[in-house]
């Protein structure tokens, strides 16, 4: 075994939930019982101020304090992975700092948006927040979000460094899924981003997935990584298809997120709407939240029959 412990990191790790009060604030609470509903549904970690955690819209002295709620509630028993990135380096680097100060898991960062960097300047960024701690680092590809579309040369040069552990590769080819498997070697992990993707992610090589859906439906991502681990092909495949009914579902609201937070909701969570300019949904949009509600608890109940 390298350095660090990759087992931690295998398996479902929920993309974790921006979660406001209903003036849009931060919401610690939220935040807390949020970590504590996954930890007890069974998942293995959490993916803090991603995409679906809206790390992008919030100052860094909000990220710390999301981090922070999540460590006093769930650190220690889940694998927590905070994700850094920030437009600036200097942002990104303070962010990483205080990762590592709280105990996370790991440190994860999208490339700097906005400027079209080149290569030279994306991975002075990642460097300065992979030497900024003693933490395993995770590169999180996502080109159609950031712009910059990372090589297998780049991403071998950077799993040369021995804290740089894998990629969290939200791209929607499992081509380049595998390719980039291949050119991080044995001792690298390669972790699915697209959630309508588990299964044939993880049948050309990933190690497990972080997704911004399996925060709405643990339960069904849980049997479905059940069901690949077991070998059960043919029932991998029909809960990936209902995963995929719901995402389908999703997507049609004003904001994928913001029918994300209407669906737990309705599961007894309430972590407010998404901040603007991500839209929530609308009392038009309700009806639709209500069935998808209605067949998401019947999924639900046969995968833990
Ligand atoms: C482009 C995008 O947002 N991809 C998502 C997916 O989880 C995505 O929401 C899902 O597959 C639905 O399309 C993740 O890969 C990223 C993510 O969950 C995160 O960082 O929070």
């Amino acid at each position: 075994m390298g350095k660090h412990d990759l087992d931690k990191f295998r398996g479902v790790i929920v993309a974790f939930y921006g979660c406001y009060d209903n003036k849009g604030d931060i919401n610690p609470t939220a935040v807390r019982e949020l970590a504590r509903f996954y930890k007890n549904a069974g998942v293995k970690g959490l993916y803090v101020g991603g995409s679906s955690g809206e790390g992008m819209l919030q100052s860094a002295a909000e990220r710390k304090l999301v981090l922070e709620a999540v460590m006093q509630e769930v650190g220690g028993d889940m694998t927590i992975i905070a994700h850094v990135g920030a437009p600036s380096t200097r942002e990104s680097v303070e962010l990483a700092i205080h990762a590592e100060s709280v105990g996370a898991d790991a440190v994860s960062a999208v490339p700097s948006i906005y400027y079209r960097l080149s290569p030279d300047s994306v991975e002075r960024h990642w460097r300065a927040m992979i030497d900024s701690t003693s933490l395993p680092f995770i590169i999180y590809h996502i080109p159609q979000l950031t712009g910059f579309h990372l090589s297998t040369d780049m991403l071998k040069k950077l799993a040369a460094h021995e804290n740089v552990i894998g990629v969290k590769i939200s791209s929607e080819s499992t081509y380049e899924l595998q390719q980039f498997k291949e050119a991080g070697g044995s001792d690298f992990l390669v972790l699915n981003g697209p959630d309508e993707q588990y299964l044939a992610g993880r049948s050309v090589g990933a190690d497990g997935g972080i997704g911004g859906t399996y925060g709405v439906m643990p339960e069904l991502f849980l049997k479905l990584e059940q069901c690949i681990r077991d070998h059960s092909f043919e029932e991998a495949r029909q809960w990936q298809y209902k995963i995929n009914e719901v995402i389908t579902a999703l997507l049609k609201f004003p904001s994928l997120y913001g029918g994300c937070k209407a669906l737990l909701k309705l599961r007894g969570l309430e972590i407010g709407e998404p901040r603007l300019p991500l839209l929530p949904v609308t009392e038009q949009n309700q009806d639709a939240v209500n069935a998808l509600h209605e067949k998401l608890m019947g999924y639900i109940a046969q995968a833990q029959a």
